[in-house]
């Protein structure tokens, strides 16, 4: 019988790589470096976008899959979205559930992150369950300093979409920052957003449930709990837009705490 979740390892023995498969032949695959989820493969068809120039060798941020974000979202006084992304975490080890399989990661604060500008003591786990049909994914941050911590965080979701007949639901009202344009709060008209050219948004106060039509009868259902604010990022850079990269289609969500 297929092992249910395998690691693979470097030549000093250091974990790169965890995959979980389950009884349905649902699987997703995480790198340690960022514990960034590289593939999610649901109902036989992979439901992430990764980009073919990702660069997996822990030199940069892996582009695509779901790096973490934290503990600054975008640019500020830390490198843009933070070190989680940029930092080999822990694995922890897997649990078998009723619900499915887990997987745990542990990011702690080290040498490098106290050297930063934000430099408190602290632990952040993040367990990824894989069951049937879904993926969930929890971080927990634990503060181990004296003082007040204050951080960002996000899971900047890459979705396998086929932009054309790409459908979000679920904006109409509300007030969201847009980086192309570089305004803020305007206000979304519209019942289902389309996408014809590139976007760069963030959302304010979405819905708890988003659903999002990804083309070819996909349909993804976004579900979000305990953060206090929800933003929604929707980014599809054309080649038009960015020439240096392969066509990219995709669309992402992501959480703001
Ligand atoms: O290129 P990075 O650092 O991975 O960031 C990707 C994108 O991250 C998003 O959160 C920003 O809104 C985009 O403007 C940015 O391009």
């Amino acid at each position: 019988m297929k092992d249910l979740v395998n690691t693979i390892t470097d030549k000093d023995g250091n974990v790169v790589k965890v995959s979980m498969t389950n009884n349905e032949g649902s699987s997703v695959t995480i790198h340690t470096y960022g514990a960034t989820i590289i593939s999610w493969i649901c109902k036989g068809e992979e439901q992430l976008f990764l980009s073919k120039k990702a660069v997996l060798d822990g030199t940069k941020a892996i582009r695509g899959g779901i790096p973490v974000v934290f503990p600054q979202f975008g640019p500020g006084a830390l490198p843009q979205h933070g070190f989680a992304r940029t930092t080999v975490w822990e694995f922890l080890g897997y649990k078998v559930c009723q619900s499915g399989i887990r997987v745990k990661f542990l990011l702690k604060h080290n040498a490098n992150t106290l050297s930063t500008p934000w430099g408190y003591k602290f632990k952040l786990y993040y367990t990824i369950e894989l069951t049937k049909n879904s993926l969930e994914l929890t971080l927990e941050c634990t503060n181990l300093d004296d003082v007040p911590l204050e951080y960002t965080t996000l899971l900047h979701t890459y979705f396998r979409a086929d932009i054309d007949q790409t459908k979000v639901h679920g904006l109409e009202g509300l007030k969201y920052n847009d980086m192309v344009a570089k305004s803020s709060d305007s206000v979304e008209t519209g019942k289902i957003l389309t996408i014809s050219e590139r976007i760069d948004r963030s959302y304010k106060n979405t819905p708890e449930i988003v659903k999002v039509e990804v083309g070819n009868g996909r349909k993804i259902e976004i579900k979000s709990n305990n953060f206090k604010d929800t933003g929604m990022y929707i980014y599809a850079p054309f080649s038009a837009f960015l020439p240096v990269w392969e066509k990219i289609e995709m669309l992402y969500r992501t959480l703001l705490h």
